[in-house]
């Protein structure tokens, strides 16, 4: 949806302690590439997990560690994490802790053994859930290429509002860690259609996360 709007630097932001939001961190060339790279790595993989509550909305695939039927159980995959998302999880972290100091304490010693590939169709959400299954408090980076989505950041005891909502369009980063590193979060709803003509995608989103599992 390019427009005048668009087209203004919206600058980052602290959303939260440990939580920041930095629109526009890829270039569209660099999210062209990013989403070549993750159709090249899930080719044949993307899998919609089956939950005690349902078929999820979403297809995911994982390197470097996956998850089998428990989403919070974690066991090394023979499939390594590429070079490069460990390079952008570290950008993405140093480049979120100017903003949120909270995060500087992680920026030296990050060390991403995991990435996670979202696919949303454009009806795809994913519910308010916490993620609990790596060992290590490092924070979560997360990459967003294709159609704009609501993120929406509750607290860490439960799933009951006030909630942070932040509109993550393409080729924004947000990262969350320190004391909102187990906060709910969840994706209830995509915009279709919001994607820029040149991003790689013709429908829906892509989202990447980039995670440190062991202590
Ligand atoms: O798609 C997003 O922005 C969030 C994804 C997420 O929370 C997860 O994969 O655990
Ligand atoms: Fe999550």
């Amino acid at each position: 949806m390019p427009s005048l709007f668009n087209s203004v630097p919206t600058p980052p932001r602290r959303i939260a302690s440990g939580v920041a939001h930095v629109p526009g961190f890829l270039s569209l060339e660099q999210q062209h590439d990013v989403v070549e790279k993750a159709r090249d790595l899930s080719r044949g993989h993307m899998k919609r997990p089956e939950l005690k509550s349902g078929t999820m909305s979403v297809y995911m695939h994982m390197l470097g560690y996956r998850t089998l039927a428990n989403l919070n159980h974690y066991e090394r995959s023979p499939l390594d994490m590429p070079q490069w998302a460990l390079h952008v999880g570290r950008a993405g972290l140093a480049a979120a802790a100017e903003v949120a100091p909270e995060l500087q304490p992680w920026v030296a010693s990050f060390k991403p053994e995991m990435l996670l590939i979202n696919y949303y169709p454009p009806t795809a959400t994913m519910g308010l859930h916490q993620d609990a299954g790596e060992e290590s408090e490092a924070p979560i980076v997360s990459l967003s290429v294709g159609d704009s989505a609501l993120f929406r950041l509750g607290n860490c005891e439960n799933r009951n509002r006030p909630w942070h909502d932040v509109q993550l369009q393409s080729g924004d980063l947000l990262v969350f860690g320190g004391e909102n590193r187990r906060a709910f979060h969840g994706v209830p709803k995509l915009y279709p259609g919001t994607l820029p003509a040149d991003c790689g995608l013709r429908e829906g989103r892509i989202n990447l996360t980039i995670r440190q599992v062991n202590l």
